[in-house]
C-alpha cells in the first residue's frame, strides 16, 4: 500500500471534514485478483476462491467479489477502449485496473453510478493515493455519463464496415478469436448469442461414472438432471468437493460435451473381432479417462437400460443398434491412459479406478501398432472452446500458438490411427472450434492416408441437435450450454478379407 490518503486528521469536526474512505472487502478482493492477473499472470479461478477463504469473505460479498473480478477480466477489451477515450493520459497499471473494475460496475452491473464511482475512488485512495483517486473520480464520471450502448458506436467500429471488429469490442473478445469463431460457426447471426454465452459463468456440471455412481445419486443431493448425457447433473450451488460421490471419485466435475464425446466413441460399433482394449492417449487430468474407464469396465449402463426398454428390444436383452446411434457398450474392456506429463498422469491415476496409467509421449508410442480397439485423442489445443471457464484466458492466447499446436495435433492423430487396429475407431477431440485445430487437421490426415474413413459423428449423438453439417460434431455454448468441443470419428478401414 503506497499511501493511506486523507482521513481527516484529529481535532476537526469530522462531519464537515473529508469523508473517511471505507474498506470494502469484496471490491478489495476483486482488485487484488485483477492486479495479480495483470501483474504476474495469476489464474483468477484459482486465486479468487483462495483469497475469499483466507479473508473469510462469504455470501453476498463473495458473490459480488466474483462478479467484479470475473466480469472485469472478461470485459477488459471493451473497458480499455472506453477508458482510453475518457483519459487525457495513459493510467499506471494499478490505476488502470481500478478503472476497469469501476467501468464494469458502471456499464454492466446494476450498481448505482454514485456507488460505483464512490467505492472505486475509496479503493484507490486507500490502496494507491489521493492524486490517483482524483484522476479515477474524473475518468469514472466521464465513463458513467453514457451507457454501454451509447459508448459502443463511439469506441467500436461500425458493424456494417467491420463486423468482426465491432463484435470484438462490444463483447470483449480479441479480434482473432471472434474471427475464428465466426469461421467455425458459419452462422454470423448467432455470433452475439455465442459471445454472450462465452461471457456467462457456466453451471458446474457433474458426471456420475456408471457402475460407480448414478445421476439419481447426484440428484438426491440437489443436482438437476443433465440435458443430454444420461450421466450428467448440474450443480445449482455449493462446493462439488462436498458431495460424497465426487470426494470418492465415483463422480466428478465434467462439462457435458466432454461426457458426450467420450460416450460417442463407446457407441461406434468396431468391426472385426474383439473390443477389449482402449487407449486414452492424452488423458491428463483424467476427465474423459474417468468416464471411459467406468464404461469400459461396467458398460454404458444408462444406454443398456434404455435399449432394454426400447420397443422391439429382444427378450434376451441383446443390445440393439437403434435410433440412439450405435449400441450401448456392454462392458468388459480395459483402458490404458497416457499423458506426456508425469504430474498429469498422476491425476489420471488418482481419478480412475481400473485403468492402467503411464507417462508416455503419444508421438513416440510406447505400445505396439494396432494394439487398441478404440482410441481417444483429446488433443492439446488452444482451449478456445472453454473461455467461459477462465475469464482472463482469452487475453493470454495468441494466433501464433495455433500453428505450433497444429503440428503436434497432426503428429498425434497419425500415431493415434497407428495405435488402433483395422476396424477400430479413433475419436479426435479438441476443446476448441478453431478450424485450424479441427476440420483442417482431420482433412489433412484423410488426404494423406487411404486406410482411414471418417464416420458421421452426429449419428452417434442423436440426442443432440445443432451439431453442424457433419461429418464431425461441433458443440457450442449458446446452443448446447456446453464448452465448444469438437469431435471427429475416424475408422481404420478393415483389411479386405
Ligand atoms: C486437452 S488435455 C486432455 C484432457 C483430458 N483428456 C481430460 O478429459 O481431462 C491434453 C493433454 O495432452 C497432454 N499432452 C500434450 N502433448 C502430449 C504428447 N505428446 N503425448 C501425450 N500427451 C500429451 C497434455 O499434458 C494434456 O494433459
Amino acid at each position: 500500500m503506497k499511501a493511506r490518503g486523507h482521513q481527516g486528521s484529529g481535532g476537526g469536526n469530522r462531519a464537515r471534514g473529508p469523508r473517511r474512505p471505507t474498506r470494502d472487502p469484496a471490491r478489495n478482493a476483486a482488485y487484488d485478483v485483477v492486479r495479480a492477473v495483470d501483474e504476474r499472470d495469476a489464474y483468477a479461478n484459482l486465486l479468487l476462491p483462495r483469497l475469499l477463504r483466507d479473508r473469510g469473505i462469504k455470501g453476498r460479498d463473495a458473490a459480488l467479489a466474483t462478479e467484479l473480478a470475473y466480469g472485469t477480466l472478461r470485459g477488459l477489451g471493451t473497458y480499455d477502449a472506453i477508458i482510453e477515450m475518457c483519459s487525457d493520459r495513459a493510467p499506471d497499471p494499478d490505476v488502470r485496473d481500478a478503472l476497469r473494475i469501476g467501468a464494469h460496475q458502471l456499464l454492466r452491473m446494476r450498481v448505482p453510478p454514485h456507488a460505483a464511482v464512490g467505492t472505486t475512488v475509496d479503493l484507490v485512495r486507500l490502496r494507491i493515493g489521493a492524486g490517483a483517486a482524483k484522476f479515477v473520480n474524473a475518468v469514472l464520471r466521464k465513463i458513467g455519463s453514457r451507457t454501454l450502448d451509447e459508448w459502443l458506436p463511439i469506441v467500436a467500429p461500425d458493424p456494417a464496415d467491420d463486423p468482426v471488429g465491432h463484435l470484438a469490442i462490444a463483447y470483449g473478445h480479441p479480434r482473432w478469436i471472434v474471427s475464428a469463431f465466426r469461421d467455425a460457426l458459419g452462422a454470423p447471426d448467432e455470433m452475439p448469442d455465442l459471445l454472450d454465452a462465452d461471457n456467462a459463468r457456466p453451471l458446474v456440471t457433474l458426471v456420475a461414472r456408471p457402475g460407480r455412481s448414478s445421476a439419481e445419486e447426484l440428484e438426491d443431493v440437489g443436482a438437476l438432471p443433465g440435458r443430454y448425457s444420461p450421466y450428467a447433473a448440474y450443480l445449482r450451488e455449493g462446493d462439488p468437493g462436498g458431495i460424497d460421490a465426487v470426494a470418492e471419485t465415483r463422480a466428478a466435475v465434467q462439462d457435458e460435451a466432454s461426457q458426450l464425446v467420450a460416450l460417442a466413441l463407446t457407441r461406434v460399433p468396431v468391426e472385426g473381432d474383439g473390443d477389449e482394449l482402449w487407449l486414452d492417449m492424452c488423458a491428463g487430468p483424467g476427465g474423459k479417462a474417468g468416464l471411459l474407464d467406468a464404461i469400459a469396465v461396467h458398460g454404458d449402463l444408462a444406454g443398456l437400460a434404455e435399449e432394454a426398454r426400447a420397443p422391439g428390444a429382444s427378450s434376451s436383452g441383446e443390445p440393439l443398434t437403434s435410433s440412439r446411434g450405435g449400441a450401448a457398450f456392454p462392458g468388459g474392456a480395459r483402458v490404458l491412459a497416457a499423458d506426456v506429463q508425469q504430474h498429469r498422469a498422476r491425476l489420471v491415476w488418482e481419478t480412475t479406478k481400473d485403468a492402467s496409467v503411464i507417462t508416455a509421449d503419444g508421438t513416440e508410442p510406447a505400445w505396439r501398432p494396432g494394439a487398441f480397439d478404440r482410441v481417444m485423442l483429446d488433443a492439446p489445443c488452444t482451449g478456445l472452446g472453454a473461455l467461459r471457464r477462465r475469464p482472463e484466458a482469452r487475453w493470454r492466447r495468441d494466433a501464433a500458438g495455433v500453428a505450433e499446436l497444429g503440428k503436434l495435433q497432426r503428429r498425434l492423430l497419425g500415431t493415434a490411427l497407428d495405435a488402433v487396429r483395422p476396424g477400430g475407431v479413433v475419436a479426435y477431440v479438441t476443446c476448441s472450434p478453431h478450424l485450424a485445430e479441427t476440420r483442417v487437421v482431420v482433412g489433412d490426415l484423410l488426404a494423406r492416408r487411404d486406410d482411414v474413413e471418417q464416420l458421421d459423428a452426429r449419428d452417434y449423438l442423436p440426442e443432440v441437435e445443432g451439431l453442424g453439417d457433419g461429418p464431425h460434431a461441433q458443440f457450442w455454448p449458446h446452443r448446447h450450454g456446453t464448452d465448444a468441443m469438437f469431435l471427429a470419428l475416424l475408422r481404420r478401414k478393415p483389411r479386405p478379407s
